[in-house]
């Protein structure tokens, strides 16, 4: 409710109400936000698979002006929704998530005279980089329905999806996991209005991981990956630190600082250099090493094991990471390799990993999740950000959690 306040102060048009929301909160999800906003259009975001007239009809009689049915739905519930919406006076809108041929479908729709079709992206599919804004011009130029565009929609992407021909623009996450839900309206509505002032050039894959990586915490991360990810006993040699890249890795013995400094000349600029040493007395990292480092463009290193010259460490400001500090250096024997598969901080490291550290520690994420995790990860920033900011205005943890009503039932 208060979200939803905040969201019309900024400037919306419609109210839609999720699907989680729904099966949270059932039909008076719908009664209470129709008895609160009785002048906004209601979306019911239902997404009917079956039954199309009863749950359209549920929909309607509780307040929703729009009600939402799966494109994928077989045709006999689409017709029978739509009898039902026409009936009870509602627009039926069609969901084309998950549809295999969403063009050839929304076509199909449009024939069946499905009232709105929603280009749709779902959140799980945001996460591993899918849009929905590249569909949108070509149903567009094939069918009369009013479109409908949703998934992951920011400034940028719902001014591309107005200026190629969307009608509506449903946005979630970037509005209401915010902690100033009236400013992030304000800016999605000001780039609705006014689409070619919002000509930001799209970063690539690669970029945007990296700067998502930047801006989360190892916390962020390790929920995202639902607690797996995070490194054992390895701890920041410096405060304030923050690192990102991808590994290259140095399987090496008790001490041995042979492959560990080979493996500067080898790394990229960018990489963090991931170590297994397996000694906590004598270090094969140090300041010379760090120096050599720094030179070279490495974004950090990580050490199971033990590093030394503390104060030069700090000097260089080079992130590093290691198990413990001691004065004791080992020797340049020559045992072990560079871009072997490891094992550091107990979780296993191949080259090409994401490596991130901060003053909390270190997560590795395997190289084929990274984007998905960065994004997942950004999701749950975001969620935090928005119950700093209820607690800020005084609610309490558990209150805002409404804790004692998710507590596990027997
Ligand atoms: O429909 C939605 C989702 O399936 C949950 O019901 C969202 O409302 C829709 O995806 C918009 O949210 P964002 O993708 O976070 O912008």
């Amino acid at each position: 409710m208060q979200i939803a306040k905040e969201a019309v102060e900024g400037g919306i048009d419609w109210i839609e109400i999720g699907t989680p929301f729904i099966k949270s909160e059932g039909m008076d999800a719908i009664r209470t936000l129709r008895e609160n906003f009785p002048e906004h259009t209601i979306v019911a975001d239902m997404k009917i698979a079956d039954t199309g007239s009863l749950e359209v009809e549920m929909a309607a009689k509780a307040g929703a002006d729009i009600v939402m049915v799966m494109a994928t739905a077989d045709d006999s519930t689409i017709k029978d929704a739509l009898q039902a919406a026409q009936k009870y006076g509602v627009r039926l809108m069609a969901d084309l998530i998950s549809t295999p041929k969403p063009v050839q479908r929304a076509v199909e729709l449009d024939r069946i005279g499905v009232d709105i079709i929603n280009i749709h992206m779902g959140i799980d599919q945001q996460m591993t980089g899918k849009t929905p804004v590249d569909l949108v011009f070509e149903i567009a130029s094939k069918i009369r329905a009013d479109i409908a565009v949703a998934g992951g929609l920011d400034e940028q992407t719902a001014a591309r999806s107005v200026e190629a021909g969307a009608d509506i623009v449903i946005v979630g996450g970037n509005i209401i996991h915010t902690d100033n839900v009236t400013e992030a309206t304000k800016k999605i509505r000001r780039s609705v209005d006014n689409p070619q002032l919002n000509q930001a050039k799209k970063l690539d894959m690669d970029e945007e991981m990296r700067k998502l990586f930047m801006e989360i915490s190892t916390p962020n991360i390790s929920d995202a990956m639902h607690r797996q990810g995070a490194m054992k006993n390895i701890k920041p040699m410096l405060n304030d630190t923050k690192m990102v890249g991808p590994a290259i890795t140095v399987q090496t013995f008790e001490g041995d600082w042979a492959k560990t400094v080979e493996a500067i000349d080898k790394a990229k600029e960018g990489n963090v250099i991931v170590i297994y040493n397996g000694s906590s007395h004598i270090a094969p990292w140090g300041g010379l090493a760090t120096l050599s480092s720094l030179n070279r463009g490495i974004a950090g290193v990580v050490v199971d094991g033990a590093v030394r010259d503390i104060e030069e460490i700090r000097k260089i400001g080079l992130p590093i990471f290691a198990t413990s500090n001691v004065p004791n250096a080992g020797d340049p024997k020559g045992f072990g390799e560079v871009n072997a598969l490891i094992n550091c901080g107990g979780q296993k490291v191949k080259p090409g990993d994401y490596i991130i550290g901060d003053e909390n520690g270190v997560v590795v994420v395997p190289a084929e999740r990274a984007y998905e995790i960065a994004r997942r990860a950004k999701e749950v920033q975001k969620t935090e950000e928005r119950l700093f900011d209820e607690i800020r205005r005084g609610g309490t943890l558990s209150e805002i959690l409404k804790l004692k009503k998710w507590e596990k039932q027997k």
